[in-house]
């Protein structure tokens, strides 16, 4: 079988790239290596940017549905330190928006996956190899042997990319742990943590480590714990009693978090590119989102893996006659872009898990606004 534009990956970068194209009459085909739509679970709130990831969803022809999903605010925000004192507590006005509204991540997904026809994203293929043809096309082999070409190859395929390995040979730096669990029905179960939490974020900062909770819109909490990189195995932190150690000091009412998950620790590494990464351009193939530029969590990758599929889709269907030459300016403009993004995302993540890390976190929420001058 022959494609004009295979995507490989079909999270949130490569599903809006294949909903931009659709929406300019080019159909593509999305591989995704989950055997099916719900095969991932894909919690949290994702908090869209007014210049990437709502001007993505707005070139989608997607904006008006977003803004009927979206929760009105999450500023509310309380930062502790592991004492259980409150650093911060940040309240938005009563009745006020913050104008970046969050979504919810599995919503989003679930209105991209609505927007295309049915038979764009075939589930259960994991690429595993990428071959040039002498034509100048892609030969692809997936996971368990089927085969299929394509003209040009898209790489969405996230952080540990096979596409990327067709462009460059970077190596992913290990940054920091990230362990999440859940607790279900906290307001009936839970009024205690429900209190401490608070309607929105909060943070509980220590010397690096952070303990945070999140409320999601179906009433659980999202306990996520950040941890600098120490080099310890995984599996140090697969059980709760291990993990309540790496907490031992701590205000029990805030370990209490620990305890009150009803799900098991999941552990996983956060890995990032290192900043500046770019490639020398190849003809038919280029990468998207977490596999062009994979940066700390801070709230910024899904933003720009969205921005990445609109800019990209703009450039292919402005030129439709000579896809390589889109993708080269495509190219150009993300490195621009990408760059300074990631090393914001590398300064926050450093404060974040570095030994100040609380007073640098409270003087940052409550620094005085900057002086607005007059021209
Ligand atoms: C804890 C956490 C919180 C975050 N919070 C935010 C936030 O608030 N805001 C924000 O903007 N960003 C956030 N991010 C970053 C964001 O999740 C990623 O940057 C974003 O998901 C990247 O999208 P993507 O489409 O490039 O990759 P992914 O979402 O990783 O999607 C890749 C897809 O490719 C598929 N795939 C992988 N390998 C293959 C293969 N070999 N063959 C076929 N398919 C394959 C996968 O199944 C998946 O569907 C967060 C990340 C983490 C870890």
């Amino acid at each position: 079988m022959r494609t004009r534009i295979a995507i490989a990956g079909g999270g949130l970068g490569g599903l809006t790239l294949a909903r931009i194209l659709h929406q300019h009459g080019i159909e593509t085909v999305v591989y995704d290596r989950e055997a099916s739509r719900s095969a991932r679970p894909q919690g949290g709130a994702l908090d869209l940017h007014p210049e990437s990831g709502q001007l993505a969803l707005a070139q989608a022809g997607l904006a008006g549905r977003f803004r009927s999903e979206a929760r009105p605010d999450g500023e509310e925000h309380r930062i502790l330190d592991p004492t259980g004192r409150m650093l911060v507590h940040h309240e938005p006005e009563p009745g006020s928006f913050s104008g970046r509204p969050e979504i919810d991540r599995s919503a989003l997904r679930d209105l991209l996956l609505d927007s295309l026809p049915g038979d764009t994203v075939v589930w259960g293929h994991r690429l595993v190899a990428a071959t040039p043809r002498p034509d100048g096309g892609w030969d692809l082999t997936f996971h368990g042997g089927h085969r299929v070409s394509c003209d040009t190859l898209i790489g969405a395929d996230g952080a540990r990319s096979v596409v990327r390995s067709l462009l460059t040979d970077v190596q992913l730096f290990y940054v920091a742990t990230l362990v999440e669990l859940t607790i279900d029905d906290v307001e009936r179960r839970h009024p205690d943590l429900a209190e401490l939490v608070g309607p929105g974020n909060m943070w509980c900062v220590g010397v690096n480590q952070i303990l945070a909770a999140q409320r999601l819109g179906d009433g659980s909490l999202r306990v996520g714990i950040s941890l600098r990189a120490e080099g310890r195995p995984l599996d140090t932190y697969r059980s709760k009693r291990a993990l309540l150690n790496v907490f031992a000091g701590w205000d029990p009412r805030l370990t209490a978090l620990i305890e009150a998950a009803e799900s098991a620790p999941t552990p996983r590494l956060i890995e990032t590119m290192p900043i500046g990464t770019r490639w020398t351009g190849r003809p038919g193939v280029t990468l998207i989102g977490d596999a062009a530029h994979l940066m700390p969590p801070v709230g910024e990758g899904a933003n720009q893996a969205m921005l990445d599929a609109a800019e990209l889709a703009s450039q292919l269907a402005a030129n439709t006659a000579d896809p390589n030459s889109a993708i080269r300016a495509y190219e150009e403009s993300m490195f621009s872009r990408i760059h300074p993004i990631a090393e914001m995302s590398a300064r926050v993540q450093a404060m974040m898990l570095s030994p100040t890390a609380a007073e640098d976190i409270a003087r940052f929420f409550t620094r005085p606004a900057e002086p607005v001058h007059a021209d």
